[in-house]
């Protein structure tokens, strides 16, 4: 992993939370080059990092000049925009560099027809605790990538965090959990702090009750063993005042919501997909 060139095309929320975290395992930043739009992006990026950031803004030529060598690119901006960039990047790809997608709703069909023919492409479903060294990502290798070629991409990905293979038909469901997952959990905290205020805490000290009990529940849930509802069940004396919150978020379907929540994460996947189906 350390011999592995990297380029990440743009840098912000996801890609930059993967090529933090791939520092953080030890990667050399000598190995690791990124592109952003901005100036203003790619210098904050430079300065914290370490590695070498092109500006689009700067220089037209920034994200062909970044990806000349590199054996694994990461494509990492809006989901509209990753076709545009795949087909401005194709001139300048090596045959066997591996173009990794981290975008929502971009298909493996759609990308392949953006990219040269035969251009070996996986497409990832990561998540931002990446930047901690514990993320989950998926991979889904495209027809052209060998086994060799997923295995550098996983090896790359595991210094981030826990990789899992997935087809890419259950893309969608990766997406409603653990993509946007961490979403629903910082949501969680929100609405702790928030009943914490209304049961009379002032705002830092719910705030602190909040954090410190989703932060901790998730250091207990680290374990690979760590099961959710035993870590649960030891928290809920029966009779108890826990078991009283639990059976309320039962009766109000909390689940349910939940799980909703989740499909409708996987729905706007599918929707996106027709939408940038690259035709
Ligand atoms: N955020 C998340 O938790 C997750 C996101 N994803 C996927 O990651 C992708 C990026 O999302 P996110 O990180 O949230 O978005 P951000 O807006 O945070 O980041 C986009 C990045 O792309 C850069 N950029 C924009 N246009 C170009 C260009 N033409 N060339 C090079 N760089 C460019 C931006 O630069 P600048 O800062 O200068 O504008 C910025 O660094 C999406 O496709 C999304 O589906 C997947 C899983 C989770
Ligand atoms: O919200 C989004 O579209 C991206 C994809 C998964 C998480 N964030």
């Amino acid at each position: 992993m350390s011999e592995t060139t990297l380029t990440f095309l743009g840098a912000g929320s996801m890609n930059g939370s993967i090529l933090r975290g791939v520092l953080a395992g030890g990667a050399d930043p000598a190995d690791v080059r990124a592109t952003t739009r901005s100036a203003s992006s790619a210098a904050e990026l430079r300065r914290e990092t370490g590695v070498t950031v092109l500006a689009g803004e700067e220089d037209t030529e920034a994200n062909r000049k970044a990806v000349a060598g590199a054996d694994v690119v990461l494509l990492g901006v809006k989901p509209y925009a990753v076709l545009d960039l795949a087909r401005e990047i194709a001139p300048a790809l090596e045959p066997d560099t591996v173009v990794v997608s981290v975008a929502a709703g971009v298909a493996l069909d759609a990308l392949r027809k953006a990219l040269p023919e035969g251009q070996p492409v996986v497409r990832c479903m990561p998540n931002t605790p990446s930047s901690v060294g514990r993320g989950v990502l998926s991979v889904t290798p495209g027809e052209h990538t060998t086994a060799e070629q997923l295995g550098v991409v996983k090896t790359v990905l595991s210094s981030v965090g826990t990789v899992v293979e997935v087809p890419e038909h259950l893309i969608r469901a990766v997406t409603g959990v653990s993509g946007s997952g961490p979403a629903y959990v910082f949501y969680l905290a929100e609405a702790m702090q928030r009943a914490g205020e209304q049961l009379g805490l002032d705002t830092d000290t719910a705030r602190v009750l909040a954090k410190e009990t989703v932060s901790g529940a998730g250091v207990l849930l680290s374990p690979e063993d760590a099961d959710p509802a035993a870590l649960r069940r030891a928290v809920t004396s029966p009779g108890g005042t826990t078991e009283q919150a639990i059976t309320t978020f039962d009766e109000k379907g909390l689940r349910d919501i939940i799980a909703a929540g989740a499909a409708a994460s996987a729905a706007k996947g599918d929707e996106m997909e027709q939408e940038y189906g690259g035709e």
